[in-house]
């Protein structure tokens, strides 16, 4: 039977049912190679794809290089595409885009997202990224409803990296959330979406914009006209997502007084006034990051350096040691010549089929500016942003100069990014490798041509030329060479300082000479101190005084650990009542309640007996140490979450029991969170709702226009909710009074039945439902449909208040 040719689907050559035939064999005749191919808009050199994503400035396009020949491998990419006529109209969104592109030239790190090129045409400005393939963040944790510890440790360190090598460049990202978070295949973070970058300057590094989404933006922007350190502002922005990831939602997200969030100084109020509270299932190591972290006040808020340095992040030390520096480094080993030419284009990467693209360069003008050599290679500050206009000239000179770079990029071992030199290179580029697979090929940088002529010149020149500010690098010398000792094969960074523990700014000599410790031979069998020519008593804690061992025999032993030791209030009646402050060194500030740990006798030695390796402390801590937040011992007057914390936690308990409880609370609000969403009628996901109607209304982070929704709300001094300066330090509210959401905070144990609104917050973030779950929940009636509206409204409103700005 003679075969039925298929239908022809690229465009001019549809075949009619009945002559279909006839026309195959005359299409077939006419464009031989084309069988069966379908034929795809272009943009440059660029096969243009399916859209990836949309935002405010238009789709995010894949495209692929054209392949000359059937072995040749197309590289794809990500096309931002932006009509030219939208952005003439609005001046802002022209220094967005101008900005993003000007800063990701700057910016080669595995884990930002990089710059191919910048094309144009007469319609559309095109900025080609690398394409990264595991889809957003957000919708990631939304899968998995919130990450495992180890897997939000490694994100976490390579966002720290990402940010930190970002500020070494004096480039600040003002916008980190969520929604600018990719994953690529590996499962590596790619931070994105650089249109609120700005530069500081190390003699002024405060910013006037406020800029940022409400839920991720640090109060001081949003609370105070003032400048504030934009540094410090993204620090605030990581921890929010920290948190995202940890607890599979936003922090304060459950404003009852302001459900929509719209009320934006309402919301930083609500910031600003309601103490950090953890679900249950985050352990005390993050939590303690995240307390030092998510600090209104942003003089007292850790800086990224300290971040890096925390507990938490141990595993990860190495990657995080490595200089920022570095990755300019590579760059330049493998491309010696970029450093000498400003010549240079980002084309290498089509190399072989761009000689056939001549057609479409005449259509898309390939952009690029001449101060390429101020480029990610240089890690010196950009001195002069002077733009002069390119001839065509110059892009025939970039496309001849491809070849060198596609040669050097050629490399296929994604392991073999980089050359590496030395050992401690060898050492870094392992650990870097492990961090980003993407392959990246380091070719040439991205610039701007503005052809003459072309009718975007002029404007595009008054971007580009604006007058180049100076870029200062942070004052920061890590692990130079000498820095690197030998261990087996590898050279690793020497060991520095690492505070795993926190005796912070008491104006005591002890604690700055660094060494405190809990001598195991000083802990009588009651637990009680029984040296005391060693003790060194630290007063001027709200009131009271703490006492300290020192004992330089074991400092060197317990390496950098700073462990303080007091006897608590309930010490006198008992001998399990010590207090053990956690925390960061370098923080200096004084221990507030949340940082002092009461622990007892056994775990106190435990943590002798391990030098105090906090990894050790805290896994045990988790079911036997209970967060004391009152140094007074009132261990009564605590948030819920306290409560939570202290269930099961009763130092009195056996670990065991204490652990069985814990498991069977995490379980029981699990439970809840699937058992609340199944009985929803039609919720499927948390990105689909219904309306009054019962009709499904997709929920997305854009509103129907396509557009973002945007706030302008400035919110004056007057307004100004709350005094930073005495906030750093969160007020643990009396359970006796009501809480700024009305309820009753004094369950001990979570039940969603007494407590649905926790329950809807803390699965906002929940995207799949079993159905086997809502067995429990399937007959509520009315309390179902409350839930059921709030729920369909809280979903929506965090979806608004994400895309929103501020
Ligand atoms: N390099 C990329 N690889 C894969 N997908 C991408 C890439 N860049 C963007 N996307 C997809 O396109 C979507 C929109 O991109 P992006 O947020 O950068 O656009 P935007 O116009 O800057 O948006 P906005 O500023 O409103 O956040 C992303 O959420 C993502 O899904």
């Amino acid at each position: 039977m003679a075969s039925v040719p298929k239908r022809h689907t690229y465009s001019g050559n549809v075949v009619a049912n009945k002559n279909h035939h006839s026309l195959h064999m005359n299409n077939e005749i006419l464009h031989p190679i084309r069988k069966n191919q379908r034929k795809h808009a272009t943009f440059g050199p660029y096969i243009i794809g399916s859209t990836l994503g949309e935002g405010e400035f238009g789709k995010v396009k894949l495209g692929w290089t054209k392949a000359s020949s059937p072995t040749e491998v197309p590289k794809q990419v990500a096309i931002k595409l932006i009509r030219r006529d939208t952005i003439k109209k609005d001046a802002d969104k022209e220094v967005k885009i101008y900005r993003e592109i000007n800063a990701l030239k700057h910016l080669t790190h595995p884990n930002i997202i990089y710059l191919e090129e910048v094309l144009q045409n007469s319609k559309y400005i095109g900025i080609v990224l690398e394409f990264v393939s595991g889809g957003e963040f957000y919708k990631y944790i939304q899968r998995k409803r919130r990450l495992k510890e180890s897997s939000a440790c490694r994100l976490f360190a390579q966002l720290i990296s990402g940010v930190n090598y970002m500020h070494y460049k004096g480039l600040v990202h003002r916008d980190l959330k969520l929604e600018n978070l990719l994953l690529d295949k590996h499962e590596n973070l790619v931070i994105t979406d650089f249109g609120f970058v700005n530069e500081f300057f190390k003699d002024n590094e405060l910013m006037n914009t406020s800029c940022g989404s409400p839920c991720y933006a640090a109060p001081e922007l949003v609370v105070s006209t003032k400048p504030y350190e934009a540094r410090k502002a993204d620090v605030w922005s990581c921890g929010v997502i920290l948190y995202a990831m940890l607890a599979g939602y936003l922090p304060w997200d459950d404003d009852h007084e302001n459900p929509t969030g719209d009320d934006i100084a309402r919301l930083y109020q609500y910031i600003t006034q309601t103490p950090l509270k953890f679900p249950e299932y985050i352990t005390p190591v993050p939590r303690d990051l995240l307390r030092r972290i998510l600090v209104p006040n942003p003089r007292r808020r850790v800086s990224l350096r300290s971040i890096e340095r925390h507990e938490w992040l141990k595993p990860h030390y190495t990657f995080l040691n490595i200089q920022p520096n570095y990755w300019d480094e590579q760059l330049q080993k493998q491309h010696p010549q970029l450093s000498n030419r400003g010549d240079v284009g980002r084309h290498s990467t089509y190399s072989s089929s761009a000689s056939s693209d001549l057609k479409s360069r005449d259509r898309n003008t390939l952009i690029t500016k001449s101060t390429m050599e101020q480029s990610r290679i240089s890690s010196q500050p950009t001195t002069n942003r002077s733009v002069s206009s390119t001839s065509n000239n110059d892009s025939k000179l970039a496309f001849n100069n491809r070849k060198d770079y596609s040669v050097a990029s050629e490399r296929t071992s994604e392991s073999s990014k980089y050359t590496c030199n030395t050992k401690s290179d060898a050492q870094m580029e392992k650990t870097a490798a492990k961090h980003s697979f993407r392959g990246k090929k380091h070719t040439s940088v991205a610039g701007l041509i503005t052809i003459p002529g072309s009718p975007t010149t002029a404007r595009t020149k008054n971007i580009l030329s604006e007058p180049t500010e100076h870029v200062s690098r942070p004052d920061r010398q890590r692990f130079t060479q000498e820095e690197f000792h030998r261990i087996g094969n590898y050279h690793v960074p020497r060991s520095r300082p690492r505070p795993t523990s926190y005796y912070p700014g008491l104006s005591c000599n002890a604690v700055d000479n660094s060494l405190l410790d809990i001598p195991i031979n000083k802990l009588d069998s009651n637990g009680k101190l029984a040296d005391n020519r060693n003790v060194i008593s630290l007063p001027n804690f709200e009131g009271k005084s703490l006492k300290a061992v020192q004992d330089s025999t074991k400092a060197t032993v317990s390496n950098n650990s700073i462990v303080l030791l007091s006897e608590g209030p309930a010490a006198k009646t008992s001998p399990v009542d010590y207090y053990y402050a956690t925390g960061d060194l370098n923080h200096g500030d004084r221990p507030t309640a949340e940082t002092i740990v009461k622990m007892n006798k056994d775990l106190a030695n435990k943590a002798v007996e391990n030098s105090f390796s906090q990894e050790k402390v805290d896994q045990e801590s988790v079911s036997i140490v209970s967060i004391v937040k009152d140094f007074n011992g009132s261990a009564d007057e605590e948030g819920s979450e306290t409560q939570q914390e202290n269930v099961g936690h009763s130092s009195n308990k056996s670990d065991i029991s204490s652990d069985k409880e814990n498991k069977k609370n995490y379980e029981r609000k699990r439970f809840s969170f699937m058992s609340l969403y199944s009985t929803l009628n039609g919720s499927r996901s948390t990105v689909e709702s219904r309306n009054s109607k019962g009709n499904a209304i997709p929920v997305s982070s854009r509103n129907p226009s396509g557009q973002s929704n945007k706030t302008n709300t400035k919110i004056t001094q007057q307004q100004q909710p709350h005094n930073l300066s005495d906030s750093s330090i969160l007020k643990v509210p009396n359970p006796e009074k009501n809480t700024n959401d009305g309820r009753r905070r004094k369950n001990t144990s979570y039940n969603a039945e007494n407590n649905p609104a926790r329950s809807v917050r803390a699965s906002v973030m929940v995207s799949t439902l079993r159905e086997e779950d809502g067995s429990a929940w399937s007959n509520n009636g009315d309390n179902n449909i409350e839930v059921q509206t709030s729920t369909a409204r809280k979903v929506l409103n965090f979806f608004k208040r994400r895309s929103m700005r501020v």
